[in-house]
C-alpha cells in the first residue's frame, strides 16, 4: 500500500504531467496550422503577382505585335490615334511610343515628346528588348512608369503593377527579378538579401522556419519572392484562444493518459485475475464435437477452455488465452485444461471407442520442457493412450520454427497425434506445412464458410485440399454452420472430418459423454 502523502504526491504529478502534455500537443497542433495557414496564404500571394505580371508580358506583346501591323506614318497624328487604341485595348498597357537611339519621338497619350532621353537600363532581355522597371520618364518627377522597348516602339504600363500586391505585409521582405537575377522590385530587407547568388533557389520554407516562398512565372521573364518571419503563434495569440487551448490541451491529456491507464489496469486485473481463477481451478472445460463428413460419425471431440468467474458472467478464451500467453500464465494453464479435458471424457477415451480428445497447446506450452510429463501423468491416470489425445498447436507469433518442428517431432514420436490449428490465418502458413512433422490441419472457418460460394476463400480451400491430399495429410474443416458447406465440403475433400455448429457446440463433459455413448 503505497502511503497517503506519496499517492496524494503522485496523483498531483500524474494530473500535471496529463495538463501538460496535453497542452503541449494542442499547443503544436495549433502552432502548426497557424503556420500552415499563413503559408498558403503566401503562397496565394504570389500567386496572384505572378498572374499580374504575365498579365502585363501578355499586354505588351499584344500591342508590339499590333503595332508591328501598322502602315500609319510613325508620330503622324493617325499613327498617335492608334496608339491610343491599342493601349486601351489592354488592361495593363497605359501608353505606346516611339522611339529612336535611346528618345522617345512622341506617344498616344501626350503626342510628341521632342525627344525624351531614356536612361541607360541594365535589364536587356533574351528577345532584344529593354525593360525599365521604374522609370521617370514624361518630364513631371511624380510620374514614373514602367517600360518595355523593342523595335523602336515603347510600351510603358504602372511601375510595380505586380508588387503593389504585396504592399500590405508589413513584415515580409518581397522582391521579384528576371531569370538571370536583374531586380524589378524589391521591398524591405537588406538589398540583394532575397535576389542575386541565391536567385535558383526552390522554395526553402519547413516547419519552424520563415516563410520562404520563391514562385517564377512560366509565360514570362519574372520571378517572385516573399520571405516572412513566422514568430511562435502562440505569443500572438489573444487572452481567450489560449484559455480554449489550456482547457482543450488539460481535457486532452487527462483524457489520453486516463485511457492508457485504465486501459493497463484493466489488463493487469485480468491477468491477476486469471492467475488467480488457474490457482482456483476455476477454469473449465467444453468439448465440441469432431465428426466424419460422409456419415457424421463422431471421431473426436475439441477441448475448448471456459472462464466462468464467479461474479457472474464469462469471459471468453479469446479474451483471456492472449493475456496468459503474454504475461507466461499459459503453462499454468495449460496445465489445467489438460487435467480437466482427460479427467472429464475418461470413460470415453479409456474404453475401445475410436474418439479422441484434442487439447490446444499454445506455443508458450509446446516449449515447456513438462509438457510430457504432464500428459503421462493425467493421461496415465485414467488409462488414456496417446494415440487418443491429439495436440492442437496453434502458433500466434512468427516464433522459431526449427524449434516447433523439434518439439512437434518428439510428441509424435511418443504416439500423440499433432494437428496444425487455424491454417490459413496470419501465422500459420504454407511454410509450416512444409516443413512441421504434423499429421493433420486444421483449416480455418474463413475458408470453410467459403465452400458453397464461388468467393476468391473457396478457390483457396480447393488448393489446401489438393495439396494436403498430394503431401498424405489429413484435414479438419473448422466452423461448418450449414448442411450445404458440410456437402460441398465432402464432395471436395472424400473422407474428411468436420466441426463446427452443425455438428455441436462446445458442451460440458456430462453432454459430450451422452452423445458419445448414445
Ligand atoms: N491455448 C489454448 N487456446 C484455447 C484453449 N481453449 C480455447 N482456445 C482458443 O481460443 C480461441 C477461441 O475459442 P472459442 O471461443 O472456444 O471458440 C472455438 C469454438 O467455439 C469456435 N467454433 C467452433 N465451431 C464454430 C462454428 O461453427 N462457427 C463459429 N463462428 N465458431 C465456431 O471456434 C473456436 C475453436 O477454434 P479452434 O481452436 O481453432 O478449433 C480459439 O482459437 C481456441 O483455439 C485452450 O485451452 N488453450
Amino acid at each position: 500500500m503505497v502511503p497517503r502523502p506519496v499517492a496524494i504526491l503522485l496523483a498531483g504529478l500524474w494530473v500535471a504531467a496529463s495538463v501538460a502534455l496535453g497542452t503541449l500537443v494542442v499547443a503544436l497542433g495549433y502552432e502548426f496550422y497557424a503556420w500552415q495557414d499563413r503559408h498558403s496564404e503566401l503562397q496565394d500571394r504570389a500567386r496572384l503577382v505572378i498572374a499580374r505580371a504575365e498579365q502585363i508580358a501578355t499586354d505588351s506583346r499584344i500591342a508590339l505585335r499590333a503595332i508591328a501591323r501598322l502602315k500609319t506614318v510613325p508620330c503622324s497624328p493617325e499613327d498617335l490615334a492608334e496608339l491610343r487604341i491599342i493601349a486601351a485595348r489592354t488592361t495593363q498597357v497605359l501608353d505606346i511610343g516611339r522611339m529612336h537611339d535611346g528618345k522617345v519621338l512622341c506617344d498616344g497619350a501626350r503626342g510628341m515628346a521632342r525627344g525624351t532621353v531614356l536612361p541607360a537600363t541594365t535589364i536587356l532581355r533574351a528577345d532584344g528588348a529593354a525593360f525599365w522597371p521604374q522609370v521617370q520618364i514624361f518630364g513631371d518627377p511624380r510620374i514614373h512608369v514602367s517600360a518595355l522597348a523593342r523595335d523602336g516602339v515603347i510600351v510603358f504600363s504602372r511601375p510595380r503593377a505586380a508588387g503593389e500586391l504585396l504592399d500590405d505585409l508589413d513584415r515580409a521582405e518581397v522582391a521579384g527579378w528576371t531569370r538571370a537575377g536583374d531586380l524589378i522590385f524589391r521591398r524591405n530587407g537588406t538589398p540583394g538579401r532575397l535576389v542575386g547568388a541565391e536567385h535558383a533557389r526552390a522554395n526553402y520554407a519547413g516547419f519552424w522556419n520563415d516563410h520562404g516562398i520563391r514562385s517564377c512565372a512560366s509565360a514570362s521573364d519574372f520571378c517572385v519572392e516573399i520571405a516572412e518571419p513566422a514568430p511562435a503563434a502562440l505569443t500572438r495569440m489573444s487572452t481567450t484562444t489560449g484559455a480554449v487551448l489550456l482547457t482543450a490541451g488539460s481535457a486532452l491529456g487527462f483524457g489520453g493518459l486516463s485511457l492508457v491507464w485504465s486501459r493497463n489496469a484493466s489488463r493487469r486485473s485480468l491477468s491477476r485475475r486469471l492467475a488467480r481463477a488457474i490457482r482456483k481451478d476455476q477454469i473449465n472445460v467444453h468439448y465440441q464435437p469432431i465428426v466424419r463428413l460422409s456419415d457424421r460419425r463422431l471421431v473426436g471431440f475439441e477441448a475448448l477452455a471456459r472462464w466462468h468467474p464467479p461474479s457472474g458472467g464469462a469471459i471468453p478464451p479469446d479474451d483471456f488465452i492472449p493475456v496468459a500467453e503474454r504475461d507466461g500464465l499459459l503453462p499454468a494453464l495449460t496445465e489445467r485444461v489438460v487435467s480437466r479435458a482427460i479427467s472429464g471424457l475418461a470413460p470415453l477415451l479409456a474404453g475401445s471407442a475410436e474418439v479422441y480428445l484434442s487439447i490446444n497447446i499454445g506455443v508458450g506450452s509446446l516449449f515447456d520442457p513438462e509438457l510430457p510429463e504432464l500428459l503421462d501423468y493425467h493421461r496415465l491416470r485414467y488409462g488414456v493412450d496417446r494415440s487418443r489425445i491429439a495436440l492442437e498447436i496453434t502458433e500466434r507469433d512468427t516464433g522459431d520454427i526449427e524449434r516447433i518442428g523439434e518439439a512437434i517431432r518428439s510428441l509424435r514420436e511418443a504416439g500423440y497425434r499433432v494437428f496444425l490449428d487455424d491454417f490459413g490465418t496470419g501465422y500459420s502458413s504454407l511454410a509450416y506445412l512444409a516443413t512441421l512433422p504434423i499429421d493433420t490441419i486444421k483449416l480455418d472457418k474463413l475458408f470453410t464458410r467459403s465452400a458453397d460460394s464461388a468467393f476468391v476463400p473457396a478457390l483457396v480451400l480447393r488448393q489446401v485440399s489438393h495439396m494436403v491430399a498430394t503431401l498424405g495429410l489429413k484435414i479438419v474443416f473448422e466452423g461448418v454452420e450449414t448442411e450445404e458447406q458440410a456437402q460441398a465440403l465432402e464432395e471436395l475433400t472424400p473422407g474428411a472430418v468436420g466441426q463446427g455448429w452443425l455438428f455441436g457446440r462446445p458442451m460440458p463433459a456430462h453432454e459430450a459423454l451422452t452423445l458419445a455413448f448414445a
